[in-house]
């Protein structure tokens, strides 16, 4: 499930010393970074053909995967069907304060639905509160009922201080995550590099690094590939690419 890397894909003068060589993520060109860019639908008032217009334009621009709400899964796939594009979805969004009964049920019913890919929110309170083996316990279950599907989980590392931060992300690591993320939308965080790049540090190679929230410019797609993200959440994928469209974003719906 980790993605290669940016720089495994791109090498345009092969036997030129690397170290000379900007960054792949700053060079190339908008189109050619929607495969690091996961395509997201999120809020309140989504409707069908929304989902389905969203699925479009995940096959059109070539982007990693489409993530919708779990109840529009199938309406993705539907529109996706006989084409290499992958959906998912994401578990107890945005607030992650629902019980581990209800998350792992959650999980669950996507792996049947046949999701490619899974965001997890955790339990950010527990965490907040000292409850860490409740804490490690929920992300251990759900990475569970998820397998084989693997899990991304939304770490909110915006709320918490350096501390919380490192328990944080070592009970990811415990559990067996996909994917560390840096917060679940732009109303928590916005992504930037110094988050994403601590986040690169904290973990083994193993586990893949996804950058989002308020993430709605090219600048900011390049600034946190080069700081180690593997992939990239946003809600502004179209316009990122082509540099039009609307600005969408749970920045402003929530
Ligand atoms: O993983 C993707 C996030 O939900 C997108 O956050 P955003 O709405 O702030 O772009």
């Amino acid at each position: 499930m980790v993605a290669p890397t940016v720089t495994d894909q791109f090498d345009p003068h092969p036997g030129d010393e690397p170290d000379r060589l900007p960054h792949p993520a700053l060079v190339l060109p908008p189109a050619q970074l929607a495969g690091r860019i996961q395509h997201t639908l999120v809020g309140q008032a989504i409707t069908e053909r929304q989902v389905r217009e969203h699925a479009r334009e995940c096959l059109e621009y070539g982007f990693d995967a489409a993530i919708v709400p779990p109840s529009w899964v199938w309406a993705a796939q539907d529109e996706m069907r006989g084409a290499p594009g992958r959906v998912g979805s994401f578990i107890d969004y945005p607030h992650g304060s629902g019980t581990t009964a209800g998350r792992v049920a959650e999980a669950r019913a996507l792996v049947d639905a046949g999701v490619d890919e899974l965001d997890s929110t955790v339990n950010i309170g527990y965490l907040l509160s000292s409850r860490y083996d409740e804490f490690a316990a929920d992300i251990r279950a759900v990475v569970e009922a998820a397998s084989p599907v693997g899990v991304k989980v939304m770490l909110e590392l915006p709320l918490l201080n350096p501390r919380q931060r490192e328990r944080c992300v070592q009970a990811a690591i415990d559990a067996g995550v996909a994917f560390v993320k840096n917060a679940s939308r732009g109303a928590v965080g916005i992504a930037d590099p110094s988050t994403i790049s601590y986040l690169r540090g904290a973990v083994p190679d193993s586990v893949g690094v996804k950058a989002a929230g308020g993430i709605k410019t090219i600048e900011q797609v390049r600034a946190v590939l080069v700081a180690g993200a593997d992939l990239v959440g946003t809600s502004c994928g179209v316009r990122i690419v082509t540099g039009g469209g609307p600005v969408r974003g749970s920045l402003y719906s929530y």
